[in-house]
């Protein structure tokens, strides 16, 4: 597999006209793993949610490459609802609606399948568990199954190790890992910066502009980190969109 190359090209998005995003050109390569990284309210998940299709692009574009990649998002677990009455092994399922359609019911082979995914997460026995039942560890896992079952070729990932401790994060990781192994085009919004060193060769670092992206070392710079810093300070939350 090959995940394919994201293209954002002089990208502007806005939340009540007001940019959150703002001319923003960066280039993701096929089978590549990057972090987003940047201070709160730089426009990280903007970002992501304009890539995925889910924000309105006010001007600028997005490309991506490939006849019809699968694209998964994990958005971040505050803005879930936790309280609807489903079983694990059903929100697994809901990975696979694309490949199922509206009209063909799941096989004993979907079943096995998403059960598959509970286990390869470390909820082999939490298939008939309602979510409301879970701890926030427990329910990024279970998101992380539904991925596995998307086997998505671009999979953007929103703060997806908040909230779960260490060894969470760090079996959420591994799976992480395994999807840039396979080629995978993946990047991820993040917070904690010795991991972003650690783990992932790429970085943007956004300040509702791009400050600076590339290989993670250089765009981690102190004289960039600095400039996001001053950056996201003086921006002007009123400020409207300017023509593109
Ligand atoms: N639903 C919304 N309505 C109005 N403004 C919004 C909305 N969502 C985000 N914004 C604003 O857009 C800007 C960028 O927000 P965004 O959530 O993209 O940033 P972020 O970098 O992901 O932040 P954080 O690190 O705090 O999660 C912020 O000023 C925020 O207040």
């Amino acid at each position: 597999m090959r995940g394919p190359a994201v293209e954002v090209a002089n990208l502007t998005a806005t939340h009540q006209r007001h940019p959150a995003v703002h001319h923003v050109t960066a280039r993701f390569e096929p089978g590549s793993l990057t972090a987003i990284v940047g201070p709160n309210g730089a426009g990280k998940t903007t970002l992501l949610r304009s890539i995925a299709g889910l924000h309105r692009i006010d001007s600028g574009r997005v490309a991506i490459s490939g006849a019809s990649p699968r694209l998964a998002l994990l958005p971040q677990q505050s803005g879930m609802d936790r309280a609807f009455p489903i079983l694990c092994l059903d929100v697994v399922m809901q990975g696979m609606w694309s490949k199922l359609g509206a009209f063909r019911s799941a096989s004993a082979g979907d079943r096995d399948r998403a059960q598959a995914a509970l286990e390869a997460v470390g909820l082999g026995g939490f298939a008939r568990r309602p979510v409301g039942a879970m701890s926030a560890g427990q329910f990024q896992r279970l998101l992380f199954a539904r991925l596995l079952v998307q086997d998505a070729d671009l999979i953007l990932l929103d703060e997806p190790f908040n909230a779960v401790d260490a060894r969470t994060a760090s079996d959420l990781l591994g799976v992480v890992r395994r999807w840039h192994g396979e080629g995978r085009t993946v990047m991820a919004v993040l917070h904690d910066m010795d991991l972003v060193r650690e783990e992932f060769p790429h970085c943007l670092l956004l300040a509702r502009e791009c400050v600076a992206s590339g290989p993670t070392a250089e765009v981690l710079s102190a004289a960039n980190r600095l400039k996001a810093r001053m950056m996201a300070e003086a921006w002007d939350e009123t400020a409207p969109a300017c023509a593109a």
